[in-house]
């Protein structure tokens, strides 16, 4: 069932930049991934979605709810895990996490303990709960971020970027940490890492230039794509010529090897191999041939 409904969204900054160009999307529970290359439009559209600025035109439902007019009874249904959460000061994680559940209106002293406690032991901060926020790791803080998103039990969870900067280890956990929370609401991750996406999305959406490019299961898109792309291992040299004659959607340094990756029907020159698609595939393509993509997702 849908719950989120963004129809023909726009906004235009006072620098001309278009970062939201006519956006219409239909988000059900779950998680679902915005992935996008940087200036793409994803942060714009989570903080246009969080309430935090307002969209020229358009207009974002939830569970019915009007959201452009009727601000307030969203952010009481919203968890919001900015892009640059900076918020680290010198007290504890508890003390932190207890401050910011007074502001999001837990008023009962008990039950607002409960909720942070056992928050903290989802996010596995529990044992450190008395240290300093300013002292945590990167993946600490996110973990914590995730935390304060989801005080007060939002049915809407915007989480912008949250892996950046993580290390293996901490985006695994990270990752383990939000496939928990995702099945009865809406959660949004909105990321350039394709990795995010194929780990933990059942829906998927590519913007680019402010644009929504490409819409679907990932399942979905990755058979569309399949015996479309091509590889080769080729000199570094020769790249522009391949690059002027192809249609190259990436290239990729594997073992100190320059291969190619080429969009096509057949086999687009001697020398090329079949490669079975992924992810980064189906998103390389679309930021490739946009117009193209959005035939095909049907949309
Ligand atoms: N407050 C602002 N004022 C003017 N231009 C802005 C503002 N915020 C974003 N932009 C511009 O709008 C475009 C979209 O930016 P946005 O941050 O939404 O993209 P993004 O996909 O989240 O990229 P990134 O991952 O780099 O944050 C970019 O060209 C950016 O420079």
């Amino acid at each position: 069932m849908v719950r989120l409904k963004i129809q023909q969204l726009t906004k235009t900054y006072h620098s001309g930049i278009k970062a939201l160009d006519n956006i219409t999307l239909n988000i059900a529970n779950g998680m679902f991934g915005l992935l996008g290359p940087n200036g793409a439009g994803k942060s714009s559209l989570m903080r246009t979605l969080a309430t935090l600025q307002l969209p020229d035109t358009g207009q974002i439902f939830f569970d019915g709810n009007d959201i452009v007019l009727n601000p307030q009874q969203m952010r009481n249904k919203l968890g919001y895990l900015p892009q640059d959460f900076g918020v680290y000061p010198k007290i504890s994680a508890f003390d932190l996490l207890n401050h910011l559940a007074v502001l999001k209106g837990l008023q009962n002293k008990n039950e607002r303990k409960e909720q942070v406690l056992s928050l903290l032991q989802q996010t596995n901060l529990f044992e450190v709960r008395k240290r300093a926020v300013s002292t945590f790791s990167g993946g600490m803080r996110q973990r914590f971020g995730i935390a304060q998103a989801l005080l007060g039990n939002p049915q809407l969870i915007i989480v912008d970027e949250p892996t950046a900067g993580l290390d293996p280890q901490e985006r695994n956990r990270f990752h383990d940490l939000l496939s928990e929370i995702g099945s009865d609401r809406v959660v949004i991750l909105s990321t350039h890492i394709v990795e995010d996406v194929n780990d933990l999305c059942p829906e998927m959406a590519v913007m680019a230039g402010g644009k929504l490019i490409l819409q679907g299961k990932p399942a979905d898109l990755t058979q569309k794509l399949n015996g479309r792309i091509w590889r080769k291992i080729i000199e570094k040299a020769d790249l522009s010529h391949y690059s002027a004659h192809h249609s190259v959607i990436s290239t990729k340094i594997i073992a100190g090897k320059l291969n190619l990756f080429v969009l096509n029907d057949q086999i687009p020159a001697e020398g090329f191999e079949a490669v079975y698609p992924g992810l980064e595939e189906v998103y390389f393509s679309s930021l490739f041939n946009p117009a193209n993509q959005n035939r095909e997702a049907g949309l």
